[in-house]
């Protein structure tokens, strides 16, 4: 699809990109790049790509299709580095799990005649690094769009095409609309995860046996989360505060709420939301999305209830 495909950062969603290129034969050059000299030698013994520095302007250096898989927090220098290097006509792009503040700090420095285009797969796991990715991570997975109101038609097709290549359905919204929306559906069960996790790990007492001996399947799924990467979600949160301490404010009235009808010994209210919510579940998978699979999003993940 791409002569020269250039991925700046080779963590786990850079590098799930570099294996499914190779294994969908998507580029004819896969230029890696990454800031850390540790990262980029383990890429390539690995064996990710065609050409490896830590000089991302390099890397991105005529290359037809950029893609820059960093830290929210990092996108804007990233962006800064690279723009001189830029070719004329290259789509240029990214998978930040926030939309509003990467355009904020990208789009500057785009040269004109580059195509910039926001993007982001709803894929990942709570790894991270080259050794994490995997072909198969964006299989029937979203990759959302948040084309600004300049954006070619024809460059969004082709990477929408290239997205679609890789396994995802692709889907288009606002920068507002798509920060909103994972704040709810992503960012906060990360933030009641990592909560919930060091509330556990604050209980002295308890931590070094009890919670970790009689850990039931309810908790292992909070750790799962809580182990994700902390630069990431540092910055996340601080990228998307607004939608966050939204929905945090409405998560805490919501939570007392049941905290009111548990005090009171009110069974029905209890009932009525441990209903609503079960069909909250039950209507995800009739939408096709099987989350019992052991594959459900991500993988080497322990499903400890299957084993
Ligand atoms: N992990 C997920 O579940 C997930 C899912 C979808 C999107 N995302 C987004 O994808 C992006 C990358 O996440 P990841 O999970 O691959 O992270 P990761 O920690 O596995 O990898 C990040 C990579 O970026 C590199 N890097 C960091 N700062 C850099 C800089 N200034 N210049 C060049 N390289 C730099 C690191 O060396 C590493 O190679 C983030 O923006 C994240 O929000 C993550
Ligand atoms: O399944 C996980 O471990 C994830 O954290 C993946 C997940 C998510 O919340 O769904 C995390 C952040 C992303 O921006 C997209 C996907």
């Amino acid at each position: 699809m791409f002569e020269k495909i250039a991925l700046v950062g080779i963590g786990l969603i850079g590098s799930s990109l570099a294996r499914v290129i190779r294994r969908e034969g998507l580029a004819g050059h896969v230029a890696i790049s990454t800031r850390s000299a540790a990262t980029l030698a383990r890429a390539r013994e690995l064996g990710l790509g065609s050409s490896y520095t830590t000089d991302a302007k390099e890397a991105a250096r005529d290359a037809d299709l950029v893609i820059v898989s960093v830290p929210v927090g990092s996108s804007g220098a990233v962006a800064q580095e690279i723009a001189p290097a830029l070719k004329q006509g290259a789509i240029l792009t990214d998978v930040g799990s926030t939309k509003a503040s990467v355009i904020a700090q990208m789009q500057p420095h785009v040269p004109g005649g580059v195509h910039f285009i926001p993007g982001h797969p709803l894929a990942g796991t709570e790894k991270s690094g080259p050794d994490a990715g995997f072909a198969d991570l964006f299989d029937n997975r979203w990759c959302i769009f948040t084309p600004l109101p300049d954006t070619d038609p024809e460059a969004l097709e082709r990477l929408s095409e290239f997205w679609r290549r890789c396994g995802a359905n692709i889907d288009t919204m606002d920068p507002q609309h798509h920060d909103m929306t994972l704040a709810i559906v992503s960012h906060l069960p990360h933030i009641i995860a990592y909560n919930i996790v060091g509330t556990a790990d604050d209980l002295e007492s308890v931590t070094k046996t009890e919670v970790i001996k009689y850990s039931a399947s309810g908790f292992r799924d909070f750790t799962r989360l809580a182990a994700s990467d902390p630069t990431m979600w540092r910055d996340v949160c601080l990228h998307n505060k607004d939608a966050i301490l939204e929905m945090l404010a409405r998560f805490s009235e919501d939570l007392a709420f049941l905290q009111r009808a548990i005090r009171w010994g009110d069974g029905d209210k209890l009932f009525d939301l441990f209903t609503r919510t079960r069909a909250v579940r039950r209507s995800i998978i009739e939408a096709g999305q099987d989350i019992d699979a052991p594959d459900f999003g991500r993988q080497a993940v322990e499903h400890p209830a299957k084993s």
